[in-house]
């Protein structure tokens, strides 16, 4: 049996604004090719854990590993390296509303080195419409694009360099059933194509069921524990239980089951 890489390696992390101490302690490990789903109640700290992971913020104490990187420390050369290695998608996209979803698309693009405007236009096409968006989105503005389209060109820039991992916070939120559902499968197919890493911080439980291979739930200032989801339903702790084995996972569960998630 082949033993998985480990690509992202959190140990002992501290996160706190002021006094208030988000994480302590935190460990964390996420392997080559998995989608991992990161969960865990408001304000626990998931988007704050994203941050840190990718450097925007600088935790407070522990050590965060990255693609054999050890971010603490590293030099600014290692760190851009580093960079052109992940992807990351905000919540709203996160999009520049002044450029098209194409030129959105090219600037993270625009650092590497020996590739001329039209080659870098091409990439970035070719992103957009990997993302299932139509051929002619790339000459749109982003206020011009539905919610679910402005996500998929978010996914469009955080694919433009061809990332080993990709953070995705909450890439669901504020899509409607039939949106949510084509983007989690977006997701699914992407990974397995391309054999993507995905660090996925949701609430949507149907999108756990449709896409993740691991959950990783935040709780207590840490990750309480990781598994698949059927071992989350051996979990003795009352958020846990709560959030798996409530009527809304029943639900998501029973029609995953029935082979129609979302309806
Ligand atoms: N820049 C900041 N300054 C001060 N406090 C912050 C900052 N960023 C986050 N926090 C606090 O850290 C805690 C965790 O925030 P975070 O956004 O990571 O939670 P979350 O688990 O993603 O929540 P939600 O599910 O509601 O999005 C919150 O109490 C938040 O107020």
């Amino acid at each position: 049996m082949s033993v998985a890489e480990t690509v992202i390696e959190v140990r002992g992390l501290r996160n706190q604004f002021g006094t208030h101490v988000v994480h302590d302690g935190l460990d964390l490990d996420v392997y080559r090719g998995e989608i991992l789903g990161v969960v865990g109640g408001s304000g626990t700290g998931k988007s704050v854990l994203l941050r840190s992971i990718t450097g925007l913020i600088t935790p407070a104490a522990g050590s965060v590993r990255m693609l054999g990187t050890e971010m603490r420390g590293a030099s600014e050369a290692e760190l851009d390296a580093l960079a052109e290695r992940i992807g990351v998608m905000f919540q709203d996209g996160a999009l520049f509303s002044s450029l098209t979803v194409c030129e959105n698309v090219m600037v993270p693009l625009s650092n590497v080195e020996g590739l001329d405007a039209r080659t870098r236009e091409a990439l970035a096409r070719l992103k957009i419409s990997l993302s299932g968006l139509p051929w002619n989105a790339g000459d749109k503005f982003p206020s011009e694009l539905s919610g679910g389209m402005r996500k998929r060109a978010g996914l469009a820039r955080a694919l433009a360099l061809d990332p080993e991992i990709v953070f995705l916070d909450e890439p669901t939120a504020g899509l409607d059933p039939i949106g949510a559902a084509a983007f989690d499968e977006l997701i699914r197919g992407l990974s397995r194509a391309l054999g993507l890493t995905v660090f996925l911080v949701t609430h949507d439980l149907d999108t756990l069921y449709a896409t993740c291979d691991r959950i990783a739930v935040l709780a207590e200032k840490r990750v309480l524990v990781t598994g698949t989801l059927d071992d989350m339903l051996e979990v003795d702790h009352p958020w846990v239980r709560e959030y798996f084995l409530g009527p809304r996972a029943r639900a998501a569960r029973d029609a995953i089951a029935a082979g129609h998630g979302r309806e």
